[in-house]
């Protein structure tokens, strides 16, 4: 059970057999002390039960789940080590803000007065003593990662804690965790939709049908997808005959009538073009849009992909065609 250095939490080969499903398979991954790391993977994917295993809630089949290098229930101060919110609060409605932490303060070890810190903390300060009853889901969310707060912890732990929330209630968010993690802190946050926290996280971690397929930083998943240009010609397939033949052989042609160029820039494109005297009409800069780079690597082919050694870095592998051209065709050589 050696631990990787710097490690916050830390997945080995976690596995998990509920009868005849498995939720999670041989999963490793590390999440770095003061990032936050996001937990990405569509619905049922086994994102709640790994976090439930790193926390020691759910016994894995097989692997271990560390935290601060060690089993959690091992940990002297578990308040202080870990906050998680992986159910959504059960709420009185007629217990307040106030009341409701004050449930848990004792439990952990602190002064009630911890309650009121946290609340303001949350941007719930002014509700302290209103009602539960009467709060948007918003303040609900809100008042629920207040309880994890509670203990002062190193290290967040957020089960979809942007579901149901507004733009607005978003961006709180991501600020708040961003903050967190500038003091050093730790934020491990799932999520089934990659837009939701693009945004809030440093490295992403991505699980398609229980296994990894993805460990690595949003900047280089960003710059594994190959850029384009996508070219409007008088003639296609001149150009992607003359493109070929000064060596740039990855073309494709559209659904649009244009073909899309990877390797050239415009102006090289440009100046074969004007050789083999192709007009063009336009060039345009292919806008890499990651969540369809995600919803790619979790549509159920990935998840036998190899995936990287290093768990800080390195390129993810086991990419497929760009989304959203359907099947394209290729000039070298029919469709892939
Ligand atoms: N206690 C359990 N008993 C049986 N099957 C379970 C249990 N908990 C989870 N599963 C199954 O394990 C798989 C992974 O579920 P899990 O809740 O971990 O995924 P998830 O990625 O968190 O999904 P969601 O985003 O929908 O919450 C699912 O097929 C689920 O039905």
């Amino acid at each position: 059970m050696t631990s990787y250095p710097g490690a916050a939490l830390e997945a080995q080969a976690l596995t998990k057999q509920f009868g005849t499903v498995r939720a999670v398979s041989d999963l490793s991954f590390v999440v770095p002390r003061g990032t936050v790391t996001g937990f990405l993977g569509p619905n049922g994917s086994g994102k709640t039960t790994t976090l439930r295993m790193l926390l020691g809630l759910v016994a894995p089949t097989s692997g271990v789940g560390l935290v601060n290098g060690a089993p959690f229930r091992t940990a002297i101060h578990p308040a202080r080590t870990v906050g998680a919110v992986l159910d959504s609060l059960s709420l009185h409605p007629k217990r307040t803000a106030a009341h409701h932490l004050k449930i848990y303060t004792a439990a952990i070890g602190v002064p009630d007065s911890r309650a009121l810190d946290v609340l303001h903390l949350v941007g719930l300060g002014d509700a302290a003593d209103r009602a539960a009853g009467g709060f948007s889901l918003g303040m609900r969310q809100r008042l629920t990662l207040a309880t994890a707060l509670l203990g002062d912890p190193e290290i967040l732990v957020l089960d979809e804690p942007a579901n149901g929330l507004d733009p607005e209630g978003i961006a709180w968010l991501r600020d708040f965790l961003k903050a967190f993690a500038a003091s050093g802190r730790t934020v491990l946050v799932s999520s089934h939709i990659l837009r939701e926290i693009e945004q809030t996280v440093d490295n992403l971690v991505i699980v398609s049908a229980g296994a990894l397929v993805y460990q690595g930083s949003i900047a280089q998943l960003r710059s594994t997808r190959p850029s384009r240009v996508l070219v409007a010609a008088s003639d296609p397939a001149a150009l992607a005959l003359a493109l070929a033949s000064s060596g740039f052989n990855d073309s494709q042609l559209l659904p649009d009538g244009r073909i899309g160029v990877a390797g050239p820039d415009a102006a090289t494109i440009a100046r074969i073009a004007a050789d083999a005297q192709v007009t063009i009409f336009g060039t345009t800069g292919e806008h890499v849009d990651l969540e369809q780079v995600f919803l790619s690597m979790t549509a159920g082919q990935y998840t036998a992909a190899p995936v990287q050694q290093n768990p800080y870095g390195g390129p993810p592998q086991g990419y497929g065609p760009p989304p959203g051209y359907g099947a394209p065709q290729h000039w070298n050589g029919g469709p892939r």
